[in-house]
């Protein structure tokens, strides 16, 4: 059976419409489905649980963007159940990252007409003892504020409505690009210690994507094994600005402040608090753990 988890307020706000759409379209192929709407920050998750507790659902179809999908792999542990998205967010980076269609309804039918599978390992991190996955990146500095100040901006929705959601990480960086203070942080990659001064920005990526469609990490690629670590120092205000220009196209990993490489462990500690994102989601930490995900999950595109 299907079970269908709906944030109608996720980026584009077309959720419904694109529900109502696979409704129609395609009714003979979801006869018997559980529908779920998600009524505030966390409620992907607790849902998720339920949908495992139940033991009934075979496939989940995600109708979100990577904060839902965040939500939901954060429920699902390690269980074998089959993840569909369709991607309505603002930023859709999981999406890219799995070679989906990004039309929302072109990928309802896809689904539904002709899904394709891929296996799929998540990133795992640990804060404070709790345990977590993140199912695209997890950055650490500049990366995390920019996405708190995408995240508590009242600008989202409306850029949204006039379908400029691509400019709400433009407003963060540029807000934060004057201000954000580089770290002096300790990075431990696969054993070795890496003592990282004047930071800008640590991202440990399982795909190319992150913040709405830059190539962040130009040559990772979906796999077992390892993350590709993307980091960025001793780099002047104004050049932080050309770098996310080209980072659209990956050129970035050309810049001499820019480092990009593979691990399988990776430790990040920092004196002062450091602010970070996984998969959009943001807080605070001092210290951070993070290694691939055993498990491979099945993904329908
Ligand atoms: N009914 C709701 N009201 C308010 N917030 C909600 C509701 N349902 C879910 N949320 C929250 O909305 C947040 C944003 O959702 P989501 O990330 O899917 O969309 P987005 O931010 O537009 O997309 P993207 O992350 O791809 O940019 C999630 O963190 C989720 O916790």
């Amino acid at each position: 059976m299907y079970a269908f988890i709906i944030n109608y307020k996720a980026g584009s706000q077309k959720a419904s419409s694109v529900y109502n759409y696979i409704k129609e379209r395609h009714h003979n192929k979801i006869s018997q489905h559980k529908t779920y709407y998600t009524q505030y920050e966390g409620h992907a998750t607790e849902i998720t649980k339920t949908i495992v507790n139940s033991g009934e659902v075979q496939t989940i179809i995600i109708i979100g963007g990577d904060g839902t999908v965040y939500e939901v792999f954060n429920g699902l542990k390690n269980n074998d159940i089959a993840i569909g998205l369709i991607p309505t967010g603002s930023g859709n980076d999981f999406a890219r990252g799995c070679g989906m269609e990004l039309n929302p309804y072109k990928q309802a039918d896809l689904l539904f007409q002709q899904p394709e599978s891929m296996l799929y390992w998540l990133g795992e991190y640990e804060v404070s003892g709790n345990q977590y996955v993140f199912a695209s990146s997890i950055g650490f500095g500049f990366d995390g504020e920019v996405a708190q100040t995408v995240d508590q901006s009242s600008f989202k929705k409306w850029l949204n409505i006039f379908r400029l959601k691509q400019l709400i990480y433009v407003y963060g960086l540029i807000k934060n690009v004057f201000t954000y203070k580089p770290k002096n942080l300790s990075l431990n990659v696969d054993g070795e210690c890496i003592k990282m001064d004047n930071t800008w920005l640590i991202t440990v990526s399982n795909h190319p994507y992150f913040g709405g469609g830059m190539k962040i990490a130009p040559n990772a690629e979906v796999n077992d094994q390892h993350f590709t670590i993307t980091t960025v120092s001793n780099i002047s205000r104004m050049k932080i600005l050309l770098l996310f220009i080209t980072v659209f196209f990956g050129k970035h990993t050309s810049l001499k402040e820019v480092d990009c490489f593979n691990g399988s462990t990776v430790s990040i500690s920092s004196d002062t608090p450091l602010i970070y994102q996984a998969d959009g989601f943001t807080d605070e930490v001092d210290q951070c753990h993070i290694r691939k995900h055993l498990q491979s999950f099945c993904i329908l595109k």
